[in-house]
């Protein structure tokens, strides 16, 4: 029987399928593994089938770290203002740390159900989980027009301050330390990318470094099994990340595609990221959206599943606010509000921009509620 989901509320039917999908707990890989030839109706997407065949390329601006600062610091601006993602070269991390990552993961999600599975959990607590991760429902009553799961596993790593130590133990042996690598190489990027987008903006290195929390935060590992229908899946559905900005690794395959135009609703809007060999991606979040009063963008973007043959894997580390002089509170930077560009956004926290992306389940570009 075909099962149709739309609407704002899973049926039962839909629930008692996603329930006993989650405890399969070997992920979509163990579906695939299972050798399925069709996609099962919780990831079929209902609006129609998503183009996945290369459509028009976009080479994410490239900043190449080595040039002198003045001509970086003008570079990543005009990224920022004008799309909201770029890509650094020669930013120091090592090939083989991004690569030993990229590969530890794929070794994750490759070992026998038995390993991974261990790990498999829908509840966003703890060091370490492996999880399908469900595409948020809006509540406010809008059509979901997006399927109940993605065509994606992913490894979420909560890395706190160094402090919480006995938590390493609980993170999986087959990547454990190429990731922690990763992520330890990762603190030093990004504390210059948010010195960089701080200097474009004119308000002076300092300010955005103080805004982020640059250790610890959460680490997305994403594995994205090949799939014997990939038009009618989504790995990740459209949106733009909640933080300041995500650092973004990614291996050879391709999929990330971004939506550059607002306005447009439609398929062929889509661009697809042409992946660079070594190069890191940055995306502006809506936090950063808020705090440079709409001078950033925060990109619009989506992961469609190129092959029927091939996983891809990808890293998304979060950097999300800071606590500012006590106050859990963020907003446009007072040296960007002028009688020309008053304040285009209240102060708010994070956790109320979280609370806010959950009810329109993750999928607009916005930040409205927020708007004054
Ligand atoms: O896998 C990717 O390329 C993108 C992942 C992503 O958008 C996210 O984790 O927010
Ligand atoms: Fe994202």
């Amino acid at each position: 029987m075909e099962m149709t989901i739309a609407g704002d509320e899973y049926d039962d039917e839909a629930a008692l399928a996603v329930f006993d999908f989650h405890e399969s707990r070997g992920g979509v890989c163990g579906l695939v593994e299972s050798g399925v030839t069709k996609v099962p109706p919780l990831f079929v997407t209902p609006t129609a089938p998503i183009s996945t065949a290369a459509g028009a390329a976009f080479v994410a601006p490239t900043v190449d770290l080595l040039l002198p600062r003045s001509h970086v610091v003008a570079l990543v601006g005009a990224a920022a203002r004008s799309c909201g993602l770029f890509q650094v070269t020669n930013h120091g991390i090592p090939a083989v740390t991004i690569d030993s990552a990229l590969s530890a993961i794929r070794a994750f999600n490759e070992q026998p159900l038995a390993a991974r599975s261990a790990y498999y959990s829908t509840s966003p607590t703890g060091a370490a989980t492996y999880a399908t991760i469900p595409i948020p429902l809006p509540s406010a009553g809008q059509p979901a027009n997006a399927p109940l799961l993605p065509w994606r596993d992913s490894l979420s790593l909560r890395l706190h301050d160094g402090a919480a130590k006995p938590d390493l133990d609980h993170l999986p042996k087959a990547c454990r330390d190429a990731l922690l690598e990763y992520h330890r190489s990762m603190t030093g990027l990004g504390k210059e990318i948010a010195r960089l987008l701080s200097e474009a903006l004119g308000v002076g290195a300092e300010q955005l470094e103080r805004a982020t929390q640059l250790q610890g935060g959460l680490m997305q590992c994403h594995y994205y099994p090949p799939c014997p229908q990939p038009e009618r899946v989504l790995g990740s559905r459209h949106h733009t990340d909640g933080d300041l900005f995500t650092v973004l690794a990614q291996d050879g395959l391709g999929g990330l595609q971004v939506r550059l135009d607002d306005d447009e609703d439609d398929d062929a809007a889509w661009l697809d990221v042409v992946p660079v060999t070594g190069a890191l991606l940055i995306n502006i979040g809506d936090v950063l959206k808020v705090v440079s009063n709409d001078n950033y963008k925060s990109v619009e973007h989506r992961v469609v599943i190129k092959s029927t043959k091939e996983a891809r894997v990808s890293i998304a580390l979060f950097f999300k606010p800071a606590k500012l002089d006590d106050s859990h509170f963020f907003g446009p930077l007072p040296e960007l509000v002028t009688q020309e560009m008053p304040a285009r956004y209240r102060s708010l926290t994070w956790p109320e921009l979280l609370d806010y992306r959950k009810e329109l389940g993750h999928a607009r570009t916005s930040v409205d509620k927020f708007k004054l």
